[in-house]
C-alpha cells in the first residue's frame, strides 16, 4: 500500500543547449507505489529518470529522496541511499555465470558499505560471503532463474538476460527500483513475467517501482498512478483510467483528434 513520499521532482527544467529536455516537471512518488512515466518519442522520459538516477543533473529544480535533497549527489552515492536501477550502461558478464553476474552487483555495493554494516554483526569475511549467497540464491529463486544459474550469461535468450539484469539491480535491495523500458524487445510472453516479477517486487518485497514503458498495456496493468510528458513537460498524471480518458493525453500521446461539432454560431 502507498504511503508516505519517497521521491520527489521539484520543479525539473533540463536543456541540452538550445533543446529543453524537461521544463518545470513535478511529480512525487508515494512508498510502495509503481509509477509510471509515458509519452511519445523524445517527450523527455528518460531525460527525467536520468536526472533521478543522477546521470544528469537538471539545469533547474530539485530531486529529494525521502526528504533529502540528491540533487548533486552523485550516483554510487544515490545507490547507497537506496536508488537503484537497471545498469543499461553496464551489460552482463558474457563469460562469466548468472549468479557470478549477480554477486558482482552485490560486491560493488559492499565496497560502497551499504551491505557491509547490514552483515558486519554476522563477523568474518566467510559468513559475508554465505550472507552475501543467501540473498543471490534468494533473489534467483524468485526471478525464477534457478535453472541457468551456472550458465554463462552470454548463453541466455534476450528475456533471461533481461532478468538477469534485473536481479542484478534487485540484488542492491533499492527502496526504490527505475526501469526503463523493462519489456523492450521482449514477446508477450516474456512481458507478461517481466510483468508478473515487477508487480512482486512491489507487493511481497515492498520495492517502489518508477518505470518508464511504451507498451500501454503493461502500464495500464500494473501502473497505481502514470505521468504522462509531451515536449518536455507534464500534461496529466493520475490513475491509469483517468490518464487514458484525458482528452490532453488523447490528442497528444494517442495522435487523435477529438471530433467536436463545432459551435452554431447565432445571426
Ligand atoms: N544527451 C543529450 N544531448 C542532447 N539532447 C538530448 C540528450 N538526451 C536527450 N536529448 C533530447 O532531449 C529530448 C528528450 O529526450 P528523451 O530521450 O528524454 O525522451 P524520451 O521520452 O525518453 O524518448 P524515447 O521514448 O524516444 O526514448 C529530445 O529532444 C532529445 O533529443
Amino acid at each position: 500500500m502507498p504511503g508516505s513520499t519517497i521521491l520527489e521532482a521539484d520543479r525539473v527544467s533540463l536543456r541540452f543547449g538550445g533543446v529543453r529536455a524537461l521544463t518545470d516537471v513535478s511529480f512525487a512518488i508515494q512508498a510502495g507505489e509503481v509509477f509510471s512515466i509515458i509519452g511519445p518519442n523524445g517527450a523527455g522520459k528518460t531525460s527525467m529518470v536520468n536526472c533521478v538516477s543522477g546521470r544528469y543533473r537538471p539545469t533547474e529544480g530539485r530531486i529529494l529522496f525521502e526528504g533529502r535533497d540528491i540533487t548533486r549527489l552523485p550516483t554510487s552515492r544515490r545507490a547507497a541511499l537506496g536508488l537503484g536501477r537497471t545498469f543499461q550502461n553496464l551489460a552482463l558478464f558474457g563469460h562469466m555465470t548468472v549468479l557470478d553476474n549477480i554477486m558482482v552487483g552485490r560486491h560493488h555495493l559492499m565496497k560502497s558499505g551499504f551491505i557491509r554494516g547490514m552483515v558486519h554483526w554476522l563477523g568474518g569475511a566467510r559468513q559475508e560471503e554465505l550472507a552475501h549467497r543467501r540473498e543471490v540464491e534468494e533473489i534467483i529463486d524468485f526471478l525464477e532463474i534457478q535453472h541457468v544459474r551456472k550458465a554463462p550469461a552470454g548463453t541466455l535468450s534476450y528475456g533471461l538476460r533481461k532478468r538477469v539484469e534485473l536481479a542484478r539491480a534487485v540484488a542492491l535491495r533499492p527502496k526504490l527500483i527505475l526501469l526503463d523500458e523493462p519489456m523492450a524487445g521482449m514477446n508477450l510472453e516474456e512481458k507478461e513475467d517481466m510483468a508478473r516479477f515487477i508487480l512482486d517486487l512491489n507487493q511481497e518485497w515492498g520495492m517502489t517501482v518508477l518505470m518508464i514503458e511504451h507498451d500501454m498495456g503493461v502500464v495500464m496493468d500494473i501502473s497505481h498512478r502514470v505521468m504522462v510528458l509531451d515536449f518536455g513537460r507534464r500534461i496529466a498524471e493520475g490513475l491509469p483510467e483517468e490518464v487514458m480518458a484525458d482528452s490532453h493525453v488523447r490528442r497528444a500521446y494517442l495522435g487523435e483528434v477529438e471530433e467536436t461539432p463545432e459551435p452554431e454560431t447565432a445571426g
